[in-house]
């Protein structure tokens, strides 16, 4: 199958990530089936395709005139049947292995042999989801970032049976919908974005926990130094640029006084353990209760856009 041969995406899931893909498909013409298990998640998942399409409209990265014709393009309902005639089926439910391995062995029983068929996994195995699967070759993972109608970045994990064509196939279509995908070679645990913030986040709360500096000042420096940089050169071109001799230089002194837990990070532990998750709950290191903090999270919102309107003028965020 050619990625001009894909015309109807099938969806299933239509919570925080799910209304997000299926917003973005749809906005790119495409025929999407939303699948939800629940008729009260389609319709919060409907309601949230309307608010983020309306913010689209505001930042002038979609024409109003457009706006109902891509509602139309989206048709949803409880019944797996629907993806009868899906080319791509984007997965976003529950993060559980049981769950997963259920959905796609009914998914594959209604989809045609041909059908390329992602999850939306933040990290279980592919391999692990795909015994359940006559077909495994079409499997893979297409892992979009959080909130999925500004973060540009999908990641595409191979499982160890996944055909190369597969994985270009969905590189091919995801950036035709002016996301940026990358592909990995093989799958890992946490794919490659997750490890890279799960190392930072270990050393965060190391630099907090022996007092060498509060988590606003952590924050502060990483926005104004290496959140500038990496946004513009990732962490190995920026050594790169730095020097390797010096970068060599750092680990021999450093590396061994950085955080090497193995296990569950106590801090985050004894956070949860509080009660304290951070915004959902209102307080994780910060206070999430009052008006600031929620200008706080508009104020991200807005940035990410302006980033957004700001790939698109450049030729859309595939060409960076
Ligand atoms: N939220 C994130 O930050 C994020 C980021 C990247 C990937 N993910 C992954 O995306 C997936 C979905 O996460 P989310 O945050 O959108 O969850 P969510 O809870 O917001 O949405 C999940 C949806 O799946 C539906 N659902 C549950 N079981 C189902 C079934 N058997 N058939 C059809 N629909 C079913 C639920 O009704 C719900 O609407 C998870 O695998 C998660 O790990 C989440």
């Amino acid at each position: 199958m050619n990625v001009e041969d894909i015309k109807v995406i099938g969806n299933i899931g239509a919570g925080t990530m799910g209304h997000a893909t299926a917003l973005q498909f749809a906005m790119n013409g495409y025929a999407v089936k939303l699948v939800d298990s629940s008729q009260e998640a389609l319709e919060r998942g409907t309601a949230l395709i309307e608010h983020d399409l309306d913010t689209f409209i505001q930042a002038g990265l979609v024409q109003e005139t457009e706006r109902q014709a891509i509602l139309d393009r989206i048709r949803s309902g409880t019944d797996y049947a629907a993806l009868s005639d899906a080319d791509f089926v984007i997965e976003s439910v529950l993060e559980d292995m049981g769950v997963k391995r259920e959905v796609w062995a009914k998914v594959e029983s209604v989809v045609s042999e041909q059908a390329v068929l992602a999850t939306n996994t933040s990290g279980l195995s592919p391999s692990a989801i795909a015994t359940v699967l006559k077909r495994p070759q079409r499997f893979l993972v297409a892992h979009f970032w959080n909130p999925a109608q500004l973060m540009p970045l999908v990641e595409v994990v191979p499982s160890k049976e996944t055909d190369k064509a597969a994985v270009d196939l969905t590189v091919e279509l995801i950036n035709g919908i002016g996301k940026h995908a990358v592909a990995l070679s093989t799958e890992s645990l946490g794919f490659v974005g997750n490890r890279i913030q799960a190392a930072v986040i270990r050393e965060c709360m190391n630099i907090v926990n022996r007092g060498i500096a509060t988590p606003e000042a952590v924050d502060e420096i990483v926005k104004y130094s290496l959140g500038r940089r990496w946004s513009v050169l990732g962490p190995i071109a920026s050594a790169d640029l730095g020097g390797l001799d010096i970068f060599d230089g750092l680990s021999k002194y450093m590396y061994a006084d950085l955080d090497n837990n193995a296990g569950e990070d106590p801090t985050l532990k004894a956070k949860v353990a509080e009660g304290h998750l951070g915004a959902k709950t209102g307080q994780g290191f910060y206070s999430w209760q009052g008006a600031d903090s929620q200008a706080l999270i508009q104020e991200r919102d807005r940035s990410l856009l302006k980033a957004l309107v700001d790939d698109q003028k450049n030729g859309g965020a595939q060409e960076r």
